[in-house]
């Protein structure tokens, strides 16, 4: 049986079992479960902070787990990223009191407060900053009115916390994240194949749609070459044999464009419809 850790809360766990329960999967009704096995799928869940997802996976205990890639990295285990899961984007930065850093080298000699400790001390020993890190479990942006810091480095999506702690980023960004499905090197248990078509089905159903549209026979080219497709487009005649139907899977994101390069090519009858699911 496969053995699947999934964040018990925080801000990946509601988007974690919706992607599990989409991708067919039976996920936990009280938020209270700590367990949940699914036999039909011969899989079992088990709810874990996400925090220590990377931990449970990089020992062998759990064979993949959901979490996010600065958790992954900052704990420094034994395991690999097998999949970008397409939510939990954020930004890992740098930040100081508003005007008093510009760059990375004026952390040389100052302390910076963070909740992922190993991922910092490795970004500034690669970069060869001599800083010293500070790690606090979380509200990280009080830590430099409260002096026991100088700077953070702390996760921004909105920078609104930021704001309203006096802070403005410097800096690269340290790194960009998203939830990502993590393994053990090499590893290729029971289940994990399936288990990663599926989740990629539902990443292709959430970010494709099928468009359907009518052009005139020597336009058809053109078209295709707008729509071409995953493999290629289907292309079908039509009664009146001066125009084929051709059909697409295309990014959910380019449909306005798309609809609005082929309404101008000629194709008439363009329609959009949602993918429910896929195997790709
Ligand atoms: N706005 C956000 N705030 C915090 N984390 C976010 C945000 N958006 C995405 N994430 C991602 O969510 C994960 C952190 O989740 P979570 O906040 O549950 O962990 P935590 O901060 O360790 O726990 P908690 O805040 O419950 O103490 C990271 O991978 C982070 O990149
Ligand atoms: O840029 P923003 O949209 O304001 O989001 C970023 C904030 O959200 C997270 O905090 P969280 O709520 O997880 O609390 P924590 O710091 O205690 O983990 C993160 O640590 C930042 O503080
Ligand atoms: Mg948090």
């Amino acid at each position: 049986m496969l053995r699947v850790a999934v964040p018990n809360k925080g801000a990946l766990s509601e988007s974690a079992s919706a992607m599990l329960s989409e991708a067919g999967y039976r996920q936990r009704r009280d938020s209270r479960e700590l367990v949940m096995v699914d036999p039909d799928n011969d899989i079992e869940f088990f709810f874990l902070r996400p925090r220590d997802i990377a931990v449970y996976v990089g020992s062998g205990t759990l064979d993949v787990g959901l979490t996010g890639r600065d958790l992954f990295l900052d704990a420094q285990v034994e395991a690999e990223e097998l999949m970008s899961l397409g939510f939990g984007a954020s930004t890992f930065r740098f930040a100081g009191p508003v005007g008093e850093f510009a760059s990375l080298e004026e952390l040389n000699g100052k302390r910076v407060a963070t909740s992922y400790d190993g991922l910092l001390r490795d970004y500034l020993a690669e970069r060869g900053v001599d800083a010293s890190v500070v790690r606090l479990d979380g509200a990280v942006e009080s830590s430099v009115r409260l002096g026991v810091a100088d700077a953070i480095a702390d996760v921004v999506e909105t920078g609104t916390t930021l704001r309203a702690a006096g802070m403005e980023i410097f800096g690269e960004p340290i790194l960009k994240s998203e939830a990502v499905l993590i393994g053990r090197r090499g590893a290729s248990p029971a289940g994990l194949d399936v288990l990663k078509r599926r989740l990629k089905g539902v990443l292709v159903a959430r970010q494709y749609v099928m468009m359907d549209y009518d052009v005139r026979k020597e336009l058809v080219e053109e078209a295709a070459a707008l729509t071409p497709g995953l493999e290629s487009p289907t292309v079908s005649p039509l009664r009146d044999s001066d125009w084929v139907a051709v059909r697409s899977m295309i990014k959910k994101s380019d449909t306005n464009r798309i609809m609005d390069e082929l309404y101008d090519l000629g194709a008439r009858a363009i329609l959009v419809s949602t993918i429910h699911a896929c195997r790709i």
